[in-house]
């Protein structure tokens, strides 16, 4: 019994400590090496930066034009070229009913996402393909959160939470919906705007998120029996990421004053994935 209990704790703590921040830090030169030997074989990426940029301004233009709530007031603010460029999104419109945003993810990339209980025995809450069919190579998901650059506080918020992401560079991105991390999001959130335009999104946090994407925290990990059928990709937003689309982005910088642009990590499709398949992805490959 005392044996069974030591064992499990031992399993927990293995699954666990990639996460924990003095762990990492103790380990970090024998992390770094191995770190520099994946970045030498995760090079290429997946798919290609652009083909990420077009599916996220696809899907976020397609969610802007079915939120009527925000329309007078961010019309109101915008310059005269882009009031035109918002009008002509506007055109396709009928009627004033808001469809659900997984509604509007199906109707422009030909699938949706969903939180569900995952199919493996108590692996808690997994994320399934609840519509449509998802090519492979495409875009499927992002991983929301707060984004630490090395060095920055998060140890508090690391401590007992298994939703903080590393990327190759160190860079950290706690996607955990509850606690202080939830209130850090915010915080964080709440202090960038740009004229009426929010510059993130904070409705991850709660049951139903504006962008259907930004629930990849929830994707579990591949097994023996469940194979990944999705891979991590780092994505850094471009300069050119149009301003009015920023709204829809479920990533901030933990500190305001961040030079580098904005981490986030999306979810790439290894192969076709069909309705009612659930993600899997391999929680050790380093994204690039
Ligand atoms: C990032 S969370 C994923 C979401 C999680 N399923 C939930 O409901 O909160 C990672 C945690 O999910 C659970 N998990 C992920 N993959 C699993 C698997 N293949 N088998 C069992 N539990 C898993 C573990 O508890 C792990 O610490």
């Amino acid at each position: 019994m005392r044996r069974n209990v030591i064992k499990l704790l031992e399993e927990r703590w293995k699954s666990y400590r990639h996460r924990f921040v003095p762990w990492m830090l103790l380990n970090l030169r024998k992390n770094e090496r191995t770190l520099r030997q994946v970045a030498d074989r995760t090079k290429d990426k997946p798919i290609e930066d652009g083909e990420v940029f077009r599916t996220l301004t696809r899907l976020f233009t397609a969610l802007l034009r079915n939120d009527w709530r925000n329309q007078t007031e961010q019309l109101r603010l915008l310059p005269a070229v882009s009031q035109d460029k918002y009008l002509s999104t506007q055109n396709n419109r009928t009627g004033t009913e808001r469809a659900d945003p997984c509604t509007v993810m199906l109707h422009t990339v030909g699938f949706c996402i969903e939180r569900r209980p995952s199919s493996l025995p108590s692996a808690g809450t997994g994320v399934f393909v609840t519509g449509g069919r998802v090519p492979k190579g495409v875009t499927v998901a992002m991983y929301p959160g707060t984004v630490y650059q090395a060095g920055e506080p998060i140890l508090i918020q690391s401590i007992k939470n298994p939703f903080v992401f590393r990327c190759i560079d160190v860079i950290l991105i706690d996607g955990n919906d509850k606690g202080v991390s939830k209130l850090v999001f915010r915080s964080c959130s709440g202090r960038e705007r740009f004229g009426p335009f929010r510059l993130s999104d904070s409705s991850w946090l709660t049951a139903h998120p504006e962008n259907p994407l930004a629930v990849g925290q929830y994707v579990n990990n591949c097994s023996n029996v469940k194979a990944a059928n999705v891979c991590y990709q780092e994505f850094d937003v471009p300069d050119e990421f149009p301003l009015e689309l920023r709204q829809y982005l479920p990533n901030v910088n933990y500190s305001p004053d961040t030079q580098r642009p904005l981490r986030c990590v999306v979810l790439v499709s290894l192969r076709e994935i069909h309705q009612g398949e659930e993600l899997f992805s391999n929680y050790y490959t380093i994204v690039h």
